[in-house]
């Protein structure tokens, strides 16, 4: 029952095809895409795979974009296109939004492939979970998977570009991550890192300080890398996370049906 999970961010869609749903089974083909190029996707890294009979996708970017990876589906296989939507509860964890709906689709896969590690890993344990893509999100999970709230911020390229566009002196190419930058190069570039280090820490210490135990901490995301030597905390850096999740989704409802 070949599944094909899809994952669409701001910058860029993301797939792996997957035999079956079993946790921790590694992808048979997988890619990734910026956006402005998915329209290629049936003629090229798609054309070759071996025709997947479902799909469970997330998608953040607009409706446009969604519909355009949908036709390049049409165009090679007979396949209805599932996308998550964020609820109040799913495989195990529950949703503490105001409006659960309003939650981005790839934060509610990512805390669900995070619920799941830590209880594969152990006894339940609270965890925070970081994304590190266009935008940098920074979520909150209780010890009995209940989703208590997360953090937004601007990704290193989004800060960037705010920078640039608000002053006149901030054009320089990208610097080095320093403790003490000596020019605006290493300041601009430190300045983004140390500003999403210093949420994860936070949102790390609020959760300790609410759960009164250390929570597990788990990052991934295409800049993910970036972070992770910069962070004063031990994440685990997993970039399948929301195909992870996807996989839970995918198993959990066909265990429902
Ligand atoms: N080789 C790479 N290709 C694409 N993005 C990269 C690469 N290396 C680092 N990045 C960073 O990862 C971000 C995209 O990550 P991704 O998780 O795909 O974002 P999104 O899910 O928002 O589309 C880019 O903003 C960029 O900063
Ligand atoms: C926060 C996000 C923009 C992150 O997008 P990404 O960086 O993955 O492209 C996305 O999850 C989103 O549009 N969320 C909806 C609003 C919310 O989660 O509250
Ligand atoms: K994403």
């Amino acid at each position: 029952m070949p599944l094909l999970a899809i994952d669409i961010g701001n910058t860029r869609l993301k797939w792996a095809l997957y035999a079956t749903t079993e946790p921790g089974a590694a992808p048979l083909a997988q890619g990734a895409e910026f956006l402005e190029n998915i329209d290629k996707l049936a003629d090229g890294a798609w054309a070759q795979l071996a025709p997947p009979d479902r799909m469970l996708g997330c998608c953040v970017a607009a409706d446009a974009v969604k519909r355009r990876v949908e036709e390049q589906m049409e165009e090679l296989w007979d396949i209805p296109a599932h996308w998550v939507v964020s609820s109040g509860a799913e495989a195990g964890v529950s949703n503490g939004y105001d409006h659960p709906t309003r939650l981005g689709a790839d934060r509610w896969v990512a805390m669900i492939g995070a619920r799941q590690r830590v209880l594969v890993a152990g006894a339940a344990r609270p965890a925070v979970v970081v994304m590190v893509g266009t935008a940098v999100t920074v979520e909150a999970l209780d010890a009995d998977g209940h989703f208590l709230g997360g953090l937004i911020l601007p990704g290193h390229g989004i800060m960037l570009r705010a920078l640039e566009s608000g002053t006149a002196g901030l054009h320089v190419p990208t610097g080095e991550v320093r403790e003490f930058p000596t020019n605006t190069s290493d300041a601009l570039t430190s300045g983004g890192t140390f500003a999403i280090a210093g949420a994860i820490e936070r949102m790390v210490q609020h959760l300790r300080r609410r759960s009164g135990t250390d929570p597990v901490c788990i990052m991934t995301g295409g800049a993910g890398w970036k972070m992770a030597p910069h962070l004063l905390e031990g994440f685990e850096l997993v970039e399948s996370l929301i195909f992870d999740g996807l996989l839970v989704i995918a198993r959990s409802r066909a265990a429902a049906q």
